[in-house]
């Protein structure tokens, strides 16, 4: 058993006080004996216009990552944690989650391979077009060890593409992360279903921290919800959920605050080695009919 944090807040386009409440919860977590925690997707921003070109920064040695990766290493946790990297082509970034040790070193990335371009979720049936900010990384990485088992990494959109998470099951994840930033239309929908059913096939832990509130005054608002299933497809833990989609924000008023929410839960390293000897999915596969 090891015991991990799963963090809810609403991020916005201060990148210093979204790092003050990252590492807020990083020590709070440690605080608690937890040996790991899950952030959400963009925890380093949310914004709106120029803001993914000004606020992206290179994972070695950017504000926001270098106060996680110290705060990991003071704390003594691993941290799973999404940020918006520099370097993409047309000034574009890319949107990475990161897998940081207990001693603070970046021990996996992952850039998100699926784009959410999308037609009519977004606040009042808007489109949304993740690629003109962000391009699409090129590859899933191999699941990593950790003491809360081998971790394999994917980020929000991803969970609709059953194929990369059983791909990760493939290469051996007893954990899949799918740290997001839902829409609330798409999330009321969808978000409990997805996640579920991707621990029942895989027969992982699947954690997904998120975000949740009003990020910006043009509308942009995210599901919350954050939640851990176990490899039985139980629901572990959930934080709150954003349920109504508002109508862009009077800019002249402040945002609604929404605070920042943990919770705590266990990753029982033998319930998934009994759940998979109980149903051996994994040998039943008939790659022989449909191809690998
Ligand atoms: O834009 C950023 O800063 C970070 N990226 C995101 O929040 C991305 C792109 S807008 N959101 C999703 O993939 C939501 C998927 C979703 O809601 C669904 O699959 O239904």
């Amino acid at each position: 058993m090891v015991l991990a944090a799963i963090v809810q807040f609403c991020a916005r386009h201060n990148v210093k006080d979204n790092t003050l409440r990252c590492v807020d919860a990083i020590k709070c977590a440690a605080g608690k004996g937890a040996k790991a925690i899950f952030l959400p997707e963009a925890s380093d921003f949310i914004g709106q216009g120029d803001a993914y070109n000004r606020l992206s920064e290179p994972l070695e040695s950017g504000y926001f990552m270098s106060a996680v990766r110290d705060a990991a290493k003071a704390s003594e946790l691993w941290v799973s944690v999404c940020v918006h990297e520099a370097g993409g082509s047309d000034g574009r970034c890319f949107n990475t989650q990161v897998l940081i040790s207990d001693k603070g070193s970046i021990e996996s990335s992952y850039r998100k391979i699926h784009l959410f371009d999308v037609k009519d979720v977004g606040p009042g049936n808007t489109p949304v077009l993740e690629s003109a900010s962000t391009e699409p990384g090129r590859r899933v990485e191999q699941p990593r060890h950790t003491p809360f088992g081998r971790t394999g990494m994917l980020t929000c959109y991803d969970l609709r593409f059953p194929e990369v998470s059983l791909m990760l099951r493939e290469k051996g994840a007893d954990v899949i992360t799918y740290p997001s930033s839902f829409a609330v239309k798409t999330g009321r929908a969808h978000w409990e279903t997805l996640l579920r059913a991707r621990a029942i096939e895989t027969q992982c832990y699947v954690i997904a921290a998120a975000q949740a509130g009003v990020h910006t005054h043009a509308g942009r608002t995210s599901y919350g919800r954050s939640m851990v299933v176990n490899p039985w497809g139980g629901i572990v833990t959930q934080l709150g959920a954003c349920n109504t989609d508002p109508k862009p924000y009077d800019d002249t008023q402040p945002l609604p605050d929404t605070p920042t929410e943990i919770a705590y839960f266990d990753i029982d390293l033998e319930e998934i080695q009994k759940v998979r000897a109980a149903m051996p999915l994994q040998q039943q596969r008939r790659h022989d009919i449909y191809a690998a």
